[in-house]
């Protein structure tokens, strides 16, 4: 129990030092509130709550994951190389993919509703 704790600790700060060192990761983060207020305001349906969470978790996720391999790769290679290039640019199609979906994800469900509401 208390190994769990202190594993739950760690991946807290895994968080934190993921958004002191990576501006993307900031990013993220303002993203997922904005989209939050937003999903809040908008009062979107459980449905809805589902596609949004689950988009912003997948994104978050993939950023972090993303990081972790950039400083793996960065101990592998120290100097230029062919094959770090190829690892953080596959790493980083990783974020983007997931990036684009969850914009897909926020647009079919955000557009209408503003649309609505300026309109
Ligand atoms: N050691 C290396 N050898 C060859 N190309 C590299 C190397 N390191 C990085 N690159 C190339 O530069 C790009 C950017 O690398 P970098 O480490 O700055 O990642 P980044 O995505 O900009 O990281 P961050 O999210 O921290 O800004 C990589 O996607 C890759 O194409």
């Amino acid at each position: 129990m208390k190994r769990n704790r202190v594993g739950f600790n760690y991946a807290i700060r895994g968080i934190f030092t993921a958004l002191q060192t990576e501006y993307n990761m900031k990013i993220h983060f303002v993203v997922m509130f904005v989209t939050l207020f937003a999903g809040l305001y908008f009062q979107l349906s459980v449905f809805e709550w589902l596609f949004v969470l689950i988009a912003i978790g997948f994104v978050l996720a993939f950023e972090l994951m993303n990081t972790a391999i950039e400083l793996v790769t960065n101990q592998l290679f120290p100097g230029q190389h062919e094959d770090a290039k190829r690892i953080k640019d596959i790493s980083a199609a990783s974020v983007l993919i997931a990036a684009v979906f969850a914009a897909i994800v926020g647009t079919i469900i955000f557009a209408p509703k503003v649309i609505n509401l300026i309109s």
